[in-house]
């Protein structure tokens, strides 16, 4: 198998509260499973998975950081060279949702400006638990550019699509770069605007 046996390589970096399930959105969509008793993340966390869309192969590597407060220093140093963020918060615990102003804010501070992100709202399993309707966290990640999805990490409940409407996303950047790269060289010192999150899915 040759070093490269792919034809785009992108990063995924998690980030969210403690709790709202972050590495099992990653282990389900990884490895399919949905871990019993999954302890706190560490630090940071990594997995790959190559994926086919529209016949090209797309290397995903994703990072899976810990919420705790305490590992924030280590976690942030891994935003600058992801392509794309899944800031993620828990349905069910209005706290992790009243907290993504502040991860909005290091998103602004520590991530690469062209970042693709997108907001979760995970375990909608829990529907009688539910504390943050949807129709707010739409219209949160709307005044925020972003996307929004609803997950259930537990019933496999839009993970898969997740994961690939965010590399499809990201395959349609690389290639209007691409475009823009050579069509229009920007001239030196001139800055060039590039224009994203026009929503993409591929089911
Ligand atoms: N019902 C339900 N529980 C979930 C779901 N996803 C995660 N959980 C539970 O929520 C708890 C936290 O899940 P984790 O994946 O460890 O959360 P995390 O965001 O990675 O947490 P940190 O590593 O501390 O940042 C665990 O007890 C999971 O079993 C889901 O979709 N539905």
């Amino acid at each position: 198998m040759s070093m490269e046996d792919y034809d785009y390589l992108f990063k995924i970096v998690l980030i969210g509260n403690a709790g709202v399930g972050k590495t099992c959105l990653v282990r389900r969509f990884t490895q399919g499973l949905f871990p019993p008793g999954q302890g706190a993340t560490i630090g940071v966390d990594f997995m790959i998975k190559t994926v086919e869309i529209k016949g090209e192969k797309v290397k995903l590597q994703i990072w899976d950081t810990a919420g705790q407060e305490r590992f924030r220093s280590i976690t942030q140093s891994y935003y600058r060279s992801a392509n794309a963020l899944i800031l993620t918060y828990d349905i069910t615990c209005e706290d992790s949702f009243r907290c993504l102003p502040e991860w909005l804010r290091e998103i602004e501070q520590y991530a690469n400006n062209q970042v693709v992100t997108i907001l979760v709202g995970n375990k909608i399993d829990l529907a009688e638990k539910r504390e943050v309707v949807r129709q707010r966290a739409e219209d949160f990640a709307q005044s925020q550019s972003m996307l929004y999805l609803e997950t259930s990490a537990k019933e496999s409940d839009n993970v898969e699509k997740l994961f690939l409407d965010l590399a499809c996303e990201l395959i349609r950047e690389a290639k209007q770069n691409k475009l823009d790269n050579n069509d229009t060289a920007p001239m030196p010192g001139e800055g060039k605007a590039i224009s994203y999150l026009s929503c993409c899915s591929v089911v």
